[in-house]
């Protein structure tokens, strides 16, 4: 679902300026889903304007307005126009867990490798 700015004017962000923009969106989800509000790829190549935080998370729980934290990371002044499609949102299920504190873990062929420890190639 497409994401608008609610706002009454165009709005300039400076580079790497973060703003945080209405939408005018309120919403009630049911318990055991979130919605994730996403960047628009269109917006990041042609503007440089990604959502800083994404994927932005909105609880079930929550029932205020949706908000989209915006930043330019392009290096001119971007403008964002009232009714522009700056996000998208969609709704997923969210796994419950039950949390088990243990003293050990299984080994595994990784063990604790990560962060690029096989490399590039
Ligand atoms: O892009 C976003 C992210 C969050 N929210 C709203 C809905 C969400 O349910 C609430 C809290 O978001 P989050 O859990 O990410 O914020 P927090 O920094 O952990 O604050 P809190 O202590 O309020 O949970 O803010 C938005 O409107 N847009």
């Amino acid at each position: 679902m497409d994401i608008r700015a609610n706002i009454s004017e165009p709005l300039s962000l400076q580079p790497l300026e973060r703003t945080l923009v209405p939408t005018g969106l309120y919403m009630e989800l049911p318990e055991g889903y979130e919605a994730q509000i996403r960047p628009r790829s269109g917006l990041a190549i042609k503007q440089g304007i990604t959502c800083l935080n994404t994927p932005g998370t909105i609880d079930a729980d929550y029932r205020g307005e949706i908000k989209v934290i915006l930043v330019n990371l392009s290096n001119e002044i971007q403008v964002i126009a009232p009714g522009d499609r700056i996000a998208q949102m969609v709704v997923q299920r969210v796994q419950q867990v039950n949390w088990v504190p243990v003293e050990t873990l299984t080994s595994t062929e990784r063990n604790a490798g990560g962060f690029g420890h096989t490399g590039k190639a």
